[in-house]
């Protein structure tokens, strides 16, 4: 029997300093994430990062936490509860780092019969340090403990003309009553360094969009080239005026060069040219999460009227979306009935 396996990043169990500090350490010591050698990730994660980070991360987590549960935990899990009615294939809902684990999920699924699994991993762009993370942990589980399953995955879908519909009437429905001057394109950033390393070509991605017009195999894992159809996608569909948006790359760590621009300068840039109207949308994460709810809604906010901005809206990520929901039941239901996948 075929099922469905749906994974995202993960949350820590509650937003204290004591259960933030092994989540972090769990996800910060994935070699994909901080991609260093082991020693000086140990030195580095470690003996440093993990000295401070987790309690001022705790204290960020318990600005958005929910009665229920971490936002990224309940959003995944009403999106699978939702998804579950639209198809009679078992769901099962793992994560990538923190106790909801991806064997558990495998196991649920085994447990109704399931054989044949296809891994939907809920990001919409390909990174090394999430969509890469989230299959080759998955198939090192499914190697290791279910070896008699079969594993085939979700491509990433981020100009699948699906997804782009239902992302552009959800960012149309958000707008509806904001009279906006310009609408911001904030997606999580990476380093530099990651967009070279995932170039299978190692000479086609210059990090500066001036090759994204030439054709290669190196978009097919170029997290920088896959966001900026998005934007260009989602402009086109809505019509969108190219002087009212941008794209912009939040949530960086201290050290390297991460993608640019940078959004929180990016707030005060706006800001200071006369857009006092700003709208801001995070397509890199299908869920809300401390990423969106937190650094952008409430920490984006301060810093774009700070610098001068008037009014500013964040509007949701598809989360447990209708349209959405429904556009991911055809594609599982696709695979289910012809083994046919999206692109
Ligand atoms: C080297 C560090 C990091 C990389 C690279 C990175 C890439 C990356 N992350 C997401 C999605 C999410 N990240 C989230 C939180 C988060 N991310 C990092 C670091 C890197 N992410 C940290 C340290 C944290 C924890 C919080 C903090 O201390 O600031 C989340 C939110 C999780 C939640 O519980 O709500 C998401 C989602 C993507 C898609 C991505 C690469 C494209
Ligand atoms: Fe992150
Ligand atoms: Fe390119």
């Amino acid at each position: 029997m075929k099922g469905i396996l749906l994974v995202n990043l993960g949350s820590p169990d509650s937003p204290t300093a004591k259960d933030v500090k092994p989540y972090l350490d769990e996800f910060l010591m994935d070699e994909r994430v901080i991609d260093v050698n082991r020693i000086l990730r140990n030195i580095l994660v470690r003996g440093i990062i993990l000295q401070t980070r987790p309690k001022k991360s705790a204290k960020a987590y318990a600005k958005i936490w929910w009665d229920e549960g971490s936002p990224l935990i309940v959003l995944s899990e009403r999106f699978a509860q939702k998804l579950r009615q639209h198809t009679p294939m078992p769901v099962a809902l793992g994560m990538r780092y923190g106790t909801m684990t991806i064997k558990n999920a495998l196991q649920e699924l085994k447990d109704q019969g399931v054989d044949e699994v296809l891994l939907v991993p809920l990001y919409p762009h390909y990174a090394m340090s999430s969509y890469e993370t989230v299959v080759v942990k998955t198939m090192e589980e499914q190697q290791k403990h279910f070896p008699e399953m079969k594993l085939t995955t979700l491509p990433a879908f981020y100009k699948n003309p699906d997804y782009i519909k239902a992302l552009s009437e959800s960012i149309e429905e958000g707008l509806k009553d904001f009279d906006y001057d310009h609408i911001l394109f904030s997606y999580h950033g990476i380093p530099e360094r990651h967009i070279r390393k995932s170039d299978p070509t190692k000479f086609h991605c210059k990090i500066d969009g001036s090759c994204c017009g030439i054709n290669s195999v190196a978009h097919n894992t170029c997290y920088r080239h896959q966001v900026y159809d998005t934007t260009e996608m989602v402009k086109a569909y809505l019509g969108l005026p190219e002087e009212k948006t941008s794209t912009s790359f939040q949530s960086r760590l201290a050290g390297d060069p991460w993608l640019k621009p940078y959004t929180d300068y990016e707030f005060e840039r706006l800001a200071k040219e006369g857009k006092k109207r700003l709208a801001v949308i995070t397509p890199a994460f299908v869920s809300d999460c401390l990423e969106t709810l937190e650094e952008i809604a409430m920490e984006g906010k301060e810093q774009f009227e700070e610098a001068g901005g008037e009014a500013y809206m964040h509007i949701p990520c598809l989360n447990d979306n209708e349209v959405w929901v429904a556009v991911m039941a055809k594609w599982v239901n696709e695979w289910e009935a012809s083994g046919v996948l999206p692109v």
